[in-house]
């Protein structure tokens, strides 16, 4: 098919395309966003019903040509052409070169259909009844394979690209892993439980049998020659099955579900290890909450599918290859009408899910917005009510949640009319089982004794097919969250350093910056052609207007971000030769909004130096002038401070923060708007500790209150560079941009 999708501008982070598709189509349009936001490498993706228009912006590092296939792809998706869509979008990482397509098979399949169809014709005119009836059932296994193989293409077209880098193996063994040992332990169970099951349903019709002829003649042989004893025989098989039916099942069930879940602890375990150690970008602002899905949602859809789909694949293979021999080689005349449903079922089922698919992802992210918006409003539980908008928060939830309501009403329509046509077409084919078995067995060409135990067992089989769509759906479903889980293990971790360890004993913590220039990916350089010294064990500070780098050369020095061009230097070497494990062992940083653990105090000033006593712990906090409040506390520090420190006071949080870069005992310590939240007065006292701690490191403080840096050894004044520097007296008497900030700080009048 045609995939109707053309760019309209392509420039760094962000694409524009026209997409025919959605035009005029809007759940479309937000079945297409919804598919291209859950692509990592994706940030936002926009589709607009109304003039065809999609937008997406993606990370610069995804390739231009990449973000082309992904878009496209998603479109073919939402098109449901499984061909094209490979069952869901383009990986962001170049995509290996499609294997090359069998096309001669395109071209001998008519020949053979046709060839086929006379055949099969000339056989069913002419041929004895025999024939007739075994190209019956080969017509019907041809159906069949026909749907299923179509099903097959549709899914597994795809997980040729979800296959690990470097595997050839399929998709559902890499999920697997370790674990071969337990699957075929529940494969086994699964199998054993199906036939067990099989057997009761024969044994049932045996009793039919014996109620109304007198006798079941495969009895005679086991010795139970009289009706009664036949019965009695039949009771105790029967209780006998019925038992090994629910043994089984549990031990399957049990089996399978502890695969599933050994499954989801394993991927969990692996993928968070890997994302621990990527690089900080990918960690940072809305990335989170994709991580975030992939590491619950995703590593659990791993898990789920081995807990229930897997086994019903596995059933339902045991169910067909039992029952289809048997009534080729027992009952032929009916074999045709029993299985005739199979291929129709089998149909209906994926035809369903491939309609329900666009049904179930809008459903999923008109629930995901509701959830969302939910948490957003509780969070803004203050501002809500302090502008008075209690009612207008209420009315976008309820407009939310009728916006779910009314797309799960539309899923739950289709999903019952497909499960009633289902139960039509495996009635309709127990009738005829029954129509045409009955005629055979009246003109003498069916013995009952054959007839009678086989009537009920197609329908098992039916009611397997019926779910064959919903298992298709999760097997799919499985792929992806499995293409998504590689794709987060796929992303770069931070790369160490390339010389050799940093002995954090021997710093001595001068650092420099030559020449360097940074912008973060997509926006416009943060530092240009930056230089400047920041001596060893001195005080040098970081002063000037917001946006102006200051947190930016901070990060630079930690390995958060590398430059793009110049270099980084601690005590003459480059940070990025450096392991960055050491490099980052030998500095603490304390951010503006420092981040606290739900846990305890004494936990959080620990964070990071778990081996601390109790004694540093205080003396940490003393140093932070933290200990007077947490003394006061009840539980002193033991006080549980809840998630992100939200039982803290945002001047107590900071000084918690200060405590722990104290405890751990750097070399050299950056202070990043580390006292800003904190009163004058308690800012004057940590300077006083403070002033102790640094006696013997490097201090790099940033700061907006020129009060906090005006004791510093030296203090660069950043605005587009560094634009002034020196002392606190020596900038005050160039009269320039720290000057005017000082007077404007003191309260004086801005000249
Ligand atoms: N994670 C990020 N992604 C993209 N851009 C960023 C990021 N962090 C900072 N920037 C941009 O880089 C520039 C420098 O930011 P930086 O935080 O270093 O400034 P700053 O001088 O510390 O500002 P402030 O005084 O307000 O804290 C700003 O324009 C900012 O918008």
């Amino acid at each position: 098919m045609e995939v109707d999708a053309r760019p309209r501008s392509v420039t760094p982070g962000r694409q524009r395309w026209h997409v025919e598709r959605v035009l005029g189509r809007p759940r479309a349009a937000e079945v297409l966003a919804a598919a291209l936001r859950r692509i990592p490498g994706i940030t936002e993706a926009q589709a607009n019903p109304v003039t065809g228009g999609v937008l997406v912006r993606h990370d610069v590092r995804v390739h231009a040509t990449d973000v082309g296939h992904i878009v496209r792809r998603a479109v073919a998706l939402i098109a449901g052409d499984p061909t094209e869509a490979g069952g869901r979008p383009a990986p962001a990482r170049p995509a290996a070169a499609p294997a090359p397509r069998a096309d001669h098979g395109l071209a001998v399949r008519p020949v053979l259909a046709v060839g086929g169809g006379v055949a099969a014709g000339i056989a069913l005119i002419k041929g004895s009844a025999l024939t007739r009836q075994l190209v019956a059932v080969g017509g019907v296994a041809a159906a069949s394979a026909a749907v299923l193989r179509k099903a097959w293409h549709g899914t597994v077209d795809a997980p040729q690209d979800a296959v690990g880098p470097g595997t050839e193996r399929h998709a559902l063994l890499e999920i697997v892993g370790p674990h071969r040992r337990r699957l075929y332990r529940a494969g086994a169970l699964s199998v054993a439980c199906q036939v067990s099951e099989l057997a009761l349903g024969t044994l049932l019709g045996w009793t039919g049998l014996v109620l109304i002829k007198g006798q079941a003649a495969p009895l005679v042989g086991l010795g139970l020659t009289t009706a009664s004893a036949q019965l009695f025989g039949l009771a105790g098989m029967v209780a006998a099955a019925c038992a090994a039916v629910a043994g089984l099942s549990y031990a399957s069930n049990l089996q399978w579900r502890r695969l599933g879940q050994d499954i989801e602890h394993d991927w969990r375990g692996r993928t968070y290890r890997h994302v621990q150690h990527l690089e900080l970008g990918h960690l940072e602002g809305e990335r989170t909450s994709r991580v975030a899905g992939a590491l619950t949602d995703d590593v659990g859809q791993l898990g789920a599918f081995f807990a229930g789909p897997a086994n019903e694949v596995l059933q339902l293979g045991t169910s067909l290859a039992l029952l289809v021999p048997a009534f080729l080689l027992l009952a032929p005349q009916i074999a045709w009408i029993a299985f005739l449903p199979i291929p129709i079922v089998a149909w209906l089922s994926l035809r369903h899910q491939d309609k329900a698919a666009a049904d179930y992802a809008d459903t999923g992210e008109r629930r995901a917005r509701l959830g969302s918006q939910v948490i957003n409003s509780l969070e803004a539980g203050a501002t809500v009510k302090s502008f008075c908008t209690e009612d207008y928060e209420a009315e976008r939830i309820d407009e939310l949640s009728e916006a779910a309501q009314e797309s799960s009403r539309r899923t739950d329509r289709s999903t019952l009319r497909h499960a009633e046509t289902v139960r039509a077409c495996t009635t309709a084919s127990m009738a005829g089982t029954l129509l045409i078995g009955g005629r055979s067995v009246l003109n003498g060409t069916l013995r009952f004794e054959v007839f009678s135990p086989l009537i009920g067992l197609p329908q098992m089989l039916l009611m397997r097919m019926s779910r064959l769509g919903g298992i298709v759906d999760q097997y799919q479903r499985t792929l992806a969250s499995y293409d998504r889980v590689q794709r987060l293990r796929a992303l770069p971790v931070e790369a160490d350093g390339t010389g050799g360890t940093v002995d954090v004993g021997q710093v001595r913590g001068e650092i420099a910056l030559h020449q360097v220039s940074f912008a973060y990916p997509g926006r416009p350089p943060a530092l240009e052609n930056l230089s400047m010294t920041i001596p060893a064990g001195q005080v040098t500070a970081l002063v000037g207007a917001t946006g102006s780098g200051k947190t930016t050369i901070a990060r630079l020095l930690m390995r958060f971000q590398d430059t793009d061009f110049g270099s980084v230097l601690l005590d003459g070497r480059d940070v990025r030769e450096l392991s960055r494990h050491d490099l980052r062992h030998a500095i603490g940083f304390v951010a503006q909004d420092p981040f606290l653990f739900d846990g305890t105090i004494a936990d959080n000033i620990r964070y990071g130096s778990f081996g601390s006593s109790d004694e540093a712990v205080v003396q940490a906090a003393m140093s932070a002038e933290a200990h007077s409040f947490v003394a006061a506390l009840p539980d002193g520090y033991d006080t549980v401070i809840g998630e992100r420190g939200a039982a803290l006071s945002g001047g107590q949080r900071q000084r918690i923060a200060l405590a722990r870069a104290i405890l751990k005992d750097p070399p050299v310590v950056i202070l990043d708007e580390a006292t800003s939240a904190v009163d004058n007065e308690t800012e004057a006292a940590i300077q006083r500790t403070m002033r102790l701690f640094a006696a013997d490191r490097t201090m790099l403080i940033i700061a907006h209150r020129l009060s906090t840096v005006r004791q510093a050894d030296r203090i660069y004044v950043m605005d587009k560079g560094v634009a002034e520097q020196g002392t606190h007296d020596e900038l005050l008497a160039q009269h320039g941009l720290y000057a005017a900030l000082w007077r404007l700080q003191a309260g004086e009048p801005a000249a």
